[in-house]
């Protein structure tokens, strides 16, 4: 249920842009002597949906953090968080939830992490929250679908795609005509879809890698990985380039191949991908891998949030697989094919918007598989289990929303001349180097036990005590100096920053190709909030102290 303020965030400013654009392509350009009445409407519609914006963050914060707090302690998975509230021991474990103590026991004798639900009236047994939401994000294969033929076929016009369903014979159903479009398992991507999964699978078994330990679970458990991204990484791109060569060589065809047939080839991993969740869901609750398993009771939620945190299917990790190695290869992958079409069509000059935008796509993950032993302590992998959210998203999501500036650029080119070029690379590569520098401080200062220069000095830190949940007293480092004395999350700035610079190769006249960074701004924010309250529950007073050093969140003194 972490996504539900993002949700609301998306949603509220993709009916605010795509007013604008309307406004914007109908009267406004086509009549200039409403011109002066326009902007006088779109300024007054801007500051009103403003303020209904802000009234939604904070009524969705303030659910949100009322239901947040209890439920981090319930799914704690870093080992350390629920120090605080729950107690655990001989592999028991409790925890206080909406005022009732509730214990599970898996057959082993530990517990499985997962309390139901307190029938009490609270957000968290919301019927809102744990049913209507989860439905409504289950509309995103959708969206996704609507993404791709609105770059496609609508020339990337919101307004164009609004009216097709609006305008649709079959009423409110016509969200779901753009199934009609396309052709679920056709040949092509059964073929490419399933090859390419099990490209990634053999790759994750046979390439070697050294034994990264993740952090303990509540149960007690430690996954134990494989490090061996950036080698599959590599291999992956460089078996693209060879396949790219052969096919325009010997053959007639390129991977361009995929940009047309990519409502198919969408079509089918989302329905792959729903069976997937589903599976997973079964598999959570009969036939676990671990003990971090179990079920909430309302099958909804749990196809939603997942019933396992670290599922395996033999021997391989499920968002290992999904998140790194499908979601994030595939992230790179597309972009390739999409600029590919757009040099065909357009040749070299016109396509050096698509190129730019790849290039720092590609450096961008190229740090994150250098990085990717760092991931797996992150909250996608130690809070989040595996379900719909991580799994559809990383299978799906990735490849509708987060290539969106890539497919649009195919239908607009952009000669942006090699300054410009230059500029907008410079830049991109810029905030990918700020934003790895800021990751690697905090890894820096804690290997070395604060022994190292940061900035030229010697760092302020705070020796933050926490509680494992097995009773142990263990001691962290809060850096307080660089970048992490700036802001508490100085570092999603760059971040924000590297996907403008990938995205704005693709001009001003849509807002299609803005979805990925609108929705990457609103994914940062919350993020915010769910380290903070992670954070409190793990190191308590010396989190206080660090929140009182450095007060924000983002960018100083603004946020
Ligand atoms: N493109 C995308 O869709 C997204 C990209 N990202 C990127 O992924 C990377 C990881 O981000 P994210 O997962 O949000 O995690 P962060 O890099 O923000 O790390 C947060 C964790 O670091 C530790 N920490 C917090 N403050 C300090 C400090 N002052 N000193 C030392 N340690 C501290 C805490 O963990 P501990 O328990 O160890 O103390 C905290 O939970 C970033 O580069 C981010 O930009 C993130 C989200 C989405
Ligand atoms: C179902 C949806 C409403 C939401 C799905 C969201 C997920 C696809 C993404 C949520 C967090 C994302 C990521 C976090 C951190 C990352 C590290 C970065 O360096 C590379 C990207 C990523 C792995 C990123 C990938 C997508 C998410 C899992």
């Amino acid at each position: 249920m972490t996504v539900l303020v993002p949700e609301t965030f998306t949603i509220i400013s993709y009916i605010n842009a795509a007013a604008c654009e309307a406004f914007h392509n109908t009267i406004y350009q086509r009549n200039s002597a409403f011109k002066w009445y326009c902007t006088l409407l779109i300024d007054t519609l801007v500051a009103q949906l403003k303020n209904l914006l802000y009234s939604w963050v904070l009524r969705c914060l303030l659910y949100f953090h009322s239901f947040q707090i209890p439920k981090m302690v319930q799914n704690s998975t870093n080992g350390s968080l629920a120090h605080r509230v729950a107690h655990q021991t001989n592999g028991t474990s409790s925890s206080k939830v909406s005022g009732k103590t509730e214990t599970a026991r898996n057959s082993n004798g530990l517990s499985n992490g997962i309390h139901k639900h307190s029938p009490s009236p609270s957000w968290q047994s919301s019927f809102l929250a744990t049913t209507i939401i989860p439905i409504l994000l289950m509309m995103l294969p959708n969206v996704t679908l609507w993404i791709w033929y609105t770059a496609v076929h609508l020339d990337g016009s919101c307004m164009e795609c609004i009216s097709t369903i609006v305008n649709s014979p079959n009423g409110v159903w016509g969200f779901f005509d753009v199934w009609s479009k396309v052709t679920v398992g056709s040949r092509f991507s059964v073929i490419v879809i399933g090859g390419y999964m099990l490209f990634q699978i053999v790759l994750m078994v046979v390439v070697p890698g050294k034994r990264v330990e993740g952090p303990v679970t509540p149960t007690g458990n430690i996954p134990v990985y494989k490090d061996n991204g950036l080698y599959i990484y590599l291999i992956t791109m460089a078996s693209f380039g060879c396949l790219t060569f052969y096919m325009k060589m010997f053959t007639t065809t390129s991977p361009s191949l995929i940009y047309d047939n990519y409502g198919d080839l969408l079509a089918t991993i989302n329905v792959f991908a729903l069976f997937f969740c589903l599976l997973l869901y079964l598999k959570g609750v009969f036939a676990p891998s671990s003990s971090d398993s179990g079920s909430s009771g309302n099958p909804i939620f749990d196809y939603y949030w997942g019933t396992e945190l670290y599922p395996r299917i033999f021997g391989i990790d499920v968002k290992v697989f999904t998140n790194c190695r499908f979601g994030c290869t595939v992230w790179a992958l597309l972009p390739c094919c999409f600029t590919m079409k757009a040099y065909e069509m357009h040749g070299f000059d016109a396509s050096i918007n698509s190129i730019v935008s790849i290039i720092i796509l590609a450096t961008y993950l190229t740090k994150f598989f250098w990085w990717e032993a760092g991931y797996m302590c992150t909250i996608d992998i130690i809070l989040d289990r595996a379900g719909y959210y991580i799994c559809w998203g990383c299978l799906c999501f990735i490849p509708g929303l987060y290539t969106t500036f890539s497919i649009y650029m195919v239908n607009h080119p952009i000669a942006l001349g090699y300054p410009m070029a230059a500029v907008i690379l410079g830049s991109g590569i810029a905030c990918i180097a700020v934003n790895y520098a800021a990751d690697r401080q905090k890894q820096i200062v804690r290997a070395t036990d604060g022994k190292v220069l940061i900035w030229g000095k010697k760092p302020e830190v705070i020796r933050a005590k926490y509680r494992t949940s097995q009773g142990e007293e263990k001691c962290s480092i809060l850096l307080v100096s660089g970048f992490w004395g700036l802001a508490r999350h100085f570092h999603y700035l760059p971040e924000i920053g590297l996907a403008f610079f990938w995205t704005i190769p693709s001009g001003f006249s849509h807002i299609l190709p803005y979805f990925y960074l609108t929705f990457l701004t609103i994914l940062l924010c919350h993020r915010t909030y769910r380290d903070d309250i992670k954070c409190m529950a793990k190191y308590g007073t010396y989190w206080q102290e660090y929140r009182e050093k450095v007060p924000y969140r983002i960018i100083p003194y603004v946020f």
